[in-house]
């Protein structure tokens, strides 16, 4: 018996489907983008207005849904005026990017940073120096940026080094890398609140695993008391990596393939909206 799908789906059901399909993977796009970043806020503020707006509605509060809906008509205008600089960023970041993206560039960019992350943390680990190094992917870390000194400076296998010798301006506290720079030193990253991470370790650790909670960024860990060097991501800490190891995983989680790599318009535009200002 066969069946006939026309009876089962009309055009109107599936054209339905693929709207509430298409909806919801933009919402957990913008999610993903904006997640750790200040924009998460305003768009809780947006989202609490909603929900008041449409409970009210709902109830028959009038009152309270008028003065929701003089919020959302006076709220928009206010927001393009306060965000005015942000907004303007980010369509300048969206003009100035290429539609076709700059990902071979980037992917050399990236195979030099792992190449001075490796020399710098192989040097650390041999002579016990402790290091916190984090580099940003996809969720932006611009308010943990903003925590460190900012150096927007080029990678460089020394230049790490330099930053984490005990008793240097510098050395406390992590380094974050966004975009193959080193966007500062000494940021504070958020420590995990877990229960069950071992008691040997300490707050270096702990700040690493805190980050990798709240985002999808990459953390590099040097023990000052053992010389380990371990790698924190997505709320696991993998320990004590042997060389081999560590360069793999920076090459499995850093270099994706070209096409991945590609930077789309709206990622520009939020990046560019999102940036803190460096001037
Ligand atoms: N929240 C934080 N953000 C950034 N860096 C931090 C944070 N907490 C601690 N650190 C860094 O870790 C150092 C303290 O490391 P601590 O000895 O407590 O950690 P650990 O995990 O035992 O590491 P190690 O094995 O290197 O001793 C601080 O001096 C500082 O540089």
């Amino acid at each position: 018996m066969s069946i006939d799908w026309s009876t089962v789906f009309t055009w109107h059901q599936l054209a339905n489907v693929i709207d509430v399909l298409v909806v919801w993977f933009c919402i957990y796009k913008l999610i993903l983008m904006v997640r750790g970043t200040k924009a998460v806020q305003l768009l809780r503020g947006i989202v609490i207005i909603l929900v008041i707006k449409i409970i009210s509605e709902y109830v028959g509060l009038q009152t309270i849904a008028w003065i929701m809906d003089r919020v959302i008509q006076w709220g928009v205008l206010a927001t393009i005026i306060i965000f005015q600089p942000e907004l303007r960023r980010g369509l300048e970041h969206l003009g100035r990017g290429s539609l076709f993206g700059k990902a071979k560039r980037e992917t050399n960019q990236t195979v030099k940073m792992i190449d001075g992350l490796d020399k710098a943390v192989q040097y650390m680990a041999k002579r016990r120096i402790g290091a916190l190094i984090s580099i940003e992917k996809e969720t932006r870390l611009d308010e943990y940026i903003a925590t460190g000194i900012p150096l927007d400076a080029d990678i460089s296998g020394e230049l790490l080094i330099n930053i984490f010798i005990p008793n240097t301006p510098l050395h406390d506290g992590a380094v974050l890398i966004k975009q193959n720079k080193i966007a500062a030193a000494a940021g504070y990253l958020p420590l995990s609140e877990n229960p069950f991470i071992s008691k040997e370790l300490g707050t270096r650790h702990r700040a690493a695993i805190g980050l990798s909670e709240v985002s999808d960024a990459l953390t590099i860990i040097v023990s000052e008391e053992t010389g380990e060097v371990s790698i924190a991501q997505n709320s696991e800490l993998m320990r004590d990596l042997t060389h081999e190891n560590f360069v793999k995983v920076l090459e499995q989680q850093l270099v994706t393939p070209d096409s991945k790599k590609k930077p789309n318009m709206i990622q520009e535009f939020i990046s560019g909206i999102t940036r803190r200002d460096s001037k």
